[in-house]
């Protein structure tokens, strides 16, 4: 999906599960290797956000999920990549490292920073871990 100006959507999706946060490390590109991000990947044509990122979660981890609400903000990866993220539901499965990954990790809110977050997700994390701490407080359903 591009938007208004031909910008690439990327989807990040955070599912979140029994009060933690999904995140996976990354093998490619070499300057993203080893660093963590919530998964998804690029909208493609004619594609909705959250399909995208539904069928992403799906191809890489191999999980069944719902995406919820946006989280607020977005970030300019470059002139033509824009990335977004959603809060997500897992519905169904084992999250694993199939394709993009060689690590996935469920963070509860106390761990969520004791891995090495690409820079961008940050702001996402912080909003996601308020979220997790309101959920452990049995103010919220997710
Ligand atoms: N998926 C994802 N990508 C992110 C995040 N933060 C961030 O800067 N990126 C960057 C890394 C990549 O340059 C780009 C997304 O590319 P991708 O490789 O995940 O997309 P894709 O699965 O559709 O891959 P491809 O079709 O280009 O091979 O966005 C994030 O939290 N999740």
């Amino acid at each position: 999906m591009t938007d208004g100006v031909e910008r690439t959507v990327v989807v990040a999706g955070a599912v979140c599960h029994e009060g933690r946060l999904l995140a996976a490390r990354r093998t490619a590109p070499a300057a993203l290797a080893g660093r963590w991000e919530l998964p998804g990947g690029k909208v493609e044509p004619g594609e909705s956000p959250e399909h995208a990122l539904t069928r992403e979660l799906r191809e890489e981890l191999g999980i069944e999920t719902e995406p919820l609400e946006r989280l607020p903000g977005e970030w300019q990866l470059n002139g033509r990549l824009v990335l977004r993220a959603w809060e997500v539901r897992l519905l169904k499965g084992e999250a694993q490292p199939l394709q993009d990954h060689d690590a996935v990790r469920w963070l509860t809110s106390e761990q969520a920073f004791d891995v090495d977050w690409l820079e961008q997700d940050i702001p996402f994390v912080r909003d996601v871990v308020a979220r997790l701490r309101s959920y452990m407080l049995g103010n919220r359903d997710l």
